[in-house]
This record gives C-alpha cells, sequence and structure tokens, in this order.
C-alpha cells in the first residue's frame, strides 16, 4: 500500500458558464487548450476537456480507491454544472503498473476535474468554462475557436528513423520463454508487449491526428491525455474496459487476432481460420472467464453474449460483448479495479503473468494497455484499454503492441500481428 495523492481544489469563487453552442468541431479547439488536456471520442459523443479545477494522482496497489474517494469529496465543494444539465465528469487514466511514473508528466493515476469542457452530445454542441476570473473572455474565445469550424486537416509529419525493442531476434526468444513456461503448465497465457520509437519530421497536430482517426476508426474509442509537463498520449482503441450506467456494467472480451485480408475472399478466409482456430479459441476463453469472475466478485450477475468478429482497418478480433447488473451501486473506478489488467491485456493467473512481464518484456509500458477515461459524481463512468497507442514527446513517437501467448503460439506469427497492430499508429505518422 503505497498510496500518494494530491487535490488543488478550487472551492469557493467557482463561476461555471455552461451553454449550448452553434455547431463546429470540437476538435477545432483541441490543440489550444489548456494542460492538462484530454479528448475522449466515440461513436455518439465528441468531449475535448482542459485546464484543471481540481486533480488528484495516487499511486500503488489502492490508487483507484484512493482517486475515488478524493475525486468525490472534492466534488461536494465545487459547483460544477455540465452540459445539457449532466453531472460533472473527471477524466484521466492509469498506468499498466501501480506505481510506473516513467512517462514524464504522467501520475501512476490521475483525474483532473476541467476547467473547460467543449462537447458534442446528442447532436448538441455544448461549452462549459469554470474559473475563478475572466470565464467570459474564456468562454467567447473557445467559443469562436469551435463554431463554424471543420475538424482540423491532419498533416503527417513523416517518419525519419524507426527502432524496435526489442529486435525481431530477442522477441522470439522473449515468447519462446513464455511458450515454454505455459507448456510447463506455471501459467497459462501471457500477453508480451514491444515498442516502437519513431524519429518525426515535424510536430504532430493533436486534434488533427485525432479527426484522422476518426475518419479510420468510427467505431473505436479515440482518446489523448496530455498532462502538464509531458508528450501526449493517443490511440483508437478496439478495446472497452467497462460502461458503468446505474447498476449495469458492459464490456467486451477481445482477443484473438488476424490479417485483413486483400480482397473479399481472402479476408473471409482469414475470418473463417479465426474463428476455427482452437489455440485463438482458447486465448479468447481465458479473457471471456477472468471477466466474468471479476464481476461476478462484485457482486454481480453477469451474462455473456455470443462470440463475433470484430473488423478493424488492418486486423479483426475475436469479440464477446458482456453485461453484468451490480447487487449495489459499485463505483465505476473500484469496477475499472476489479479488471484492471484483464488477461488481454496482462495475462492469467493474473500476479504470476505480471511477474513474468516485468522479468522478460524489458520496455516500459506507462499508460499502454491501462485504463483512461471519464467517471462522473454518481459513479457511472467509462473507460478504455488503452491499446493501438502512442505517446508523442515532440518529434518523437513511441508506439506500442502486445500478443496473447498460449501454450501454441509461434513467435513469428506474433511479430507479425504486432507489427499490424502498430498500423492506427503508423498510418497516422508516415
Ligand atoms: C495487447 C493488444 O491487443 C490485445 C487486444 C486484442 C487482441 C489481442 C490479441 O489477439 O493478442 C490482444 O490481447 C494490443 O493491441 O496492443
Amino acid at each position: 500500500m503505497n498510496s500518494v495523492g494530491e487535490s488543488a481544489v478550487a472551492s469557493g469563487g467557482l463561476t461555471t458558464r455552461a451553454e449550448r453552442i452553434a455547431d463546429g468541431s470540437v476538435l477545432a479547439a483541441f490543440d489550444g487548450l489548456d494542460r492538462p488536456r484530454m479528448a475522449w471520442l466515440r461513436a455518439d459523443e465528441r468531449r475535448v476537456v482542459g485546464g484543471q479545477v481540481a486533480r488528484v494522482t495516487a499511486a500503488g496497489s489502492d490508487r483507484f480507491e484512493t482517486i475515488e474517494e478524493r475525486a468525490t469529496a472534492t466534488l461536494a465543494t465545487v459547483d460544477t454544472t455540465g452540459p445539457a444539465g449532466q453531472s460533472p465528469r473527471w477524466y484521466g487514466g492509469a498506468a499498466f503498473t501501480p506505481d510506473s511514473e516513467s512517462w514524464a508528466g504522467f501520475a501512476p493515476a490521475a483525474v483532473v476535474l476541467p476547467a473547460v469542457v467543449a462537447a458534442r452530445v446528442d447532436g448538441e454542441t455544448w461549452l462549459v468554462v469554470r474559473g475563478r476570473d475572466r470565464v467570459d473572455a474564456r468562454f467567447e474565445r473557445l467559443r469562436m475557436a469551435i463554431e463554424g469550424q471543420d475538424p482540423p486537416a491532419h498533416d503527417p509529419p513523416g517518419i525519419d528513423a524507426v527502432e524496435r525493442r526489442p529486435d525481431r531476434m530477442e522477441w522470439i526468444r522473449q515468447v519462446e520463454r513464455v511458450t515454454d513456461a505455459i507448456g510447463a503448465g506455471q501459467l497459462r497465457k501471457v500477453v508480451l508487449a514491444r515498442s516502437l520509437h519513431a524519429d518525426l519530421g515535424g510536430p504532430v497536430g493533436i486534434g488533427g491526428a485525432l479527426a484522422d482517426l476518426g475518419d479510420r476508426y468510427p467505431d473505436c474509442t479515440r482518446f489523448a491525455v496530455a498532462p502538464v509537463g509531458g508528450g501526449t498520449f493517443l490511440g483508437a482503441t478496439p478495446e472497452i474496459l467497462l460502461d458503468r450506467r446505474g447498476r449495469t456494467v458492459t464490456t467486451t472480451a477481445l482477443a484473438g487476432s488476424a490479417a485483413r485480408g486483400g480482397s473479399r475472399a481472402a479476408d473471409a478466409d482469414l475470418a473463417a481460420e479465426l474463428q476455427a482456430s482452437a489455440k485463438d479459441d482458447h486465448e479468447h476463453r481465458v479473457v471471456v472467464d477472468a471477466i466474468v469472475d471479476q464481476l461476478e466478485s462484485l457482486p454481480a450477475s453477469v451474462s455473456v453474449a455470443d462470440r463475433r468478429l470484430r473488423r478493424l482497418a488492418s486486423v479483426q478480433h475475436l469479440e464477446t460483448p458482456i453485461e453484468a447488473t451490480l447487487d449495489t451501486d459499485v463505483h465505476a473506478l473500484s469496477v475499472a479495479d476489479a479488471l484492471h489488467p484483464t488477461p488481454a491485456v496482462g495475462g492469467q493467473p493474473p500476479d504470476r503473468a505480471m511477474m513474468r512481464i516485468a522479468d522478460l518484456e524489458g520496455i516500459d509500458r506507462g499508460w499502454y494497455a491501462a485504463p483512461v477515461g471519464w467517471f462522473d459524481a454518481t459513479g457511472d463512468g467509462s473507460f478504455a484499454v488503452a491499446i493501438r497507442s502512442a505517446l508523442i514527446e515532440g518529434r518523437r513517437a513511441h508506439c506500442f503492441a502486445g500478443a496473447g501467448l498460449v501454450a501454441d503460439s509461434d513467435p513469428d506469427a506474433e511479430w507479425s500481428e504486432t507489427e499490424l497492430k502498430y498500423r492506427p499508429m503508423l498510418d497516422l505518422l508516415e
């Protein structure tokens, strides 16, 4: 138990202006917002937030609990009118491991109650500005940055040089060590990740990058997190950790992957192969079973829908939707705490898998593969699993991709699969 907390609260003297404004792209305002800024974009809502009225950070095994307690206490003291009368939301996320502080500016867990919210929800555009002074002036400046604006154009910076960590030979050795351990019955599954570091030809406009991801990955959660004193972590993830609305929690198990085919027939063949693969079925089942067990422990009654195919631009996955009805009002953060890391990004059993990852991986995951999202004063919230993602630091991009390993995983196939998982980020940069 090693928990630190910090809460800078503007209690009293805080003015909030929340109004519907004329339509325009909220992404047009993103790069101009104060840090910390964050974007949360889904098919049915687009939100960008910036600045902070309050911030809570925590570390250690109780970091989600600490954030839940402090953020809830803070909300009681702040006037936080939101868009369309919604409950105010905290935005943020966490590192993959409880104490990781290796990415500059990114705490092991951090959430912010933003000073500015620009949201496109239910066909309406809303702007909220909170602060002690100049609220009207800031509101009008932001209104002008959004109303009537198209999404920013994306201008890929180009890549000058790339370094993969580990290299292919070392990756093969790592995978073999894991598959040997699984074969020997020491554990059931491990997700090993690797990283790709790119020197860019110029800076990346994050608003434009997010708009571009929206065109190519409209049914993924597109996110960006840009703390004070750090780079910007962004991604387009197909994986939801949880959506909690009242006592209903929805999530998906996502594991088991294949490439997309170059023709309709080739694509269908790859899909059929994936759906018939005993190895992928096992890799997927481990995730479904772990999520069901964790949700039942909350406690909740859980129902599992039929497995289906999830097709993305460069890769296709096995996906199983899961829904739980909570017995009591468990906060979204407590649900995240119970679920993270699922064996889609960690392994099974979790503790042994995490030890293998720490021993073998040799890369720093930072916030990759960890929860990123929001929660509100009622305990509702949404967290995505931050995969298909990259940390951009000036003219350097650090991309991450992992692969679920079971006893009969093939190192070369897993190398190719992880190359495909870099595509969403590399396509943005090249
Ligand atoms: C860990 C990643 O993907 C996970 C999600 C879907 C499919 C996966 C797989 O088939 O290995 C991974 O478990 C990643 O994209 O970095």
